[in-house]
């Protein structure tokens, strides 16, 4: 496996959801890439058509980011919001999204990750969404409102069942704080484009974005992702030559809702994910 660029470490594939993510970026780097990582709420836009819209996504993506659907989502702007108010309309539970999962993972080898919030980890109970997670064959954690210093039950709980897990750094992250989340990190550090939520970067300057990933690269053992914001080929493309990997979510959720190919815009922002 080679490391990721930029930063000389060799990722520690803890678990095995973690080797199999790093060796999903290391394939992108090998390439000439940073690894394209489509998000999608689980169940939109209904629990039947998600499967359909999450294939599309698969045969483009190097990781797929999975959200589940969450009524109190904090960190999500009005288009992820109301996709997740649809899903949950549509009745799709933890459960159900873990149960998606599953059948995606019987199709595809792509490693997929799962985003949510800790509530619905704690509705479940940490231990049994664990064991749900690992049997529905889920690779990471993508978990935003989990201080790693906070709660050692669920990322301990994670590593046992095989689960990598990823945390989020932003730009008013301190230093101290990069370190602490970085360090933290078994699958991939996600590196949040903007302070706020998601979908809402403007403009085409990367901003804070270089100095905040090569404070994270000192720390990081694992490849660096970059998220919130990137909406076409154009901006991935940008962020491809800064980033270990792109994440892209209220571009397709938009897509979805208009009825646009989803797998048409796949191709093009994992076209610009090249790195040159
Ligand atoms: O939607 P954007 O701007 O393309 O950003 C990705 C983001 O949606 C996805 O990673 C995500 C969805 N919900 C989140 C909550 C917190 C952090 C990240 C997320």
């Amino acid at each position: 496996m080679t490391a990721p660029a930029q930063t000389g470490a060799q990722p520690q594939a803890t678990t095995p959801g973690a080797a199999r993510i790093h060796a999903a970026f290391a394939r992108a780097a090998q390439e000439g890439r940073a690894a394209f990582i489509p998000f999608m709420t689980a169940g939109y836009p209904t629990a039947s058509a998600f499967p359909a819209v999450a294939d599309a996504l698969l045969t483009q993506a190097d990781l797929l980011e999975v959200g589940i659907p969450y009524s109190d989502p904090l960190g999500d702007g009005p288009t992820i919001q109301r996709a997740s108010e649809q899903a949950l309309g549509g009745g799709t539970s933890t459960r159900h999204t873990l149960q998606l999962v599953k059948d995606l993972r019987a199709r595809h080898d792509t490693p997929i990750v799962i985003m949510t919030y800790v509530n619905p980890i704690y509705a479940v109970g940490p231990r049994e969404f664990m064991r749900l997670a690992q049997d529905a064959g889920v690779d990471g954690l993508i978990l935003p409102d989990l201080p790693p210093d906070q709660d050692l039950e669920i990322a301990d709980l994670a590593a046992e069942h095989g689960i990598a897990v990823t945390f989020l750094i932003a730009p008013t992250s301190t230093p101290e704080r990069v370190k602490l989340v970085a360090e933290a990190c078994t699958g991939f550090l996600y590196a949040v484009s903007v302070t706020g939520v998601t979908g809402t970067r403007e403009g085409a300057a990367l901003g804070e974005v270089p100095a905040m990933l090569a404070l994270a690269r000192q720390y990081a053992r694992v490849p660096v992702a970059v998220g919130f914001g990137v909406k076409d080929a154009e901006t991935a493309h940008q962020v491809a030559q800064v980033a270990d990997g792109v994440v892209v979510g209220s571009a397709f959720i938009n897509a979805v809702q208009h009825g646009q190919d989803v797998g048409a815009l796949a191709a093009s922002i994992a076209e610009g994910c090249r790195k040159d």
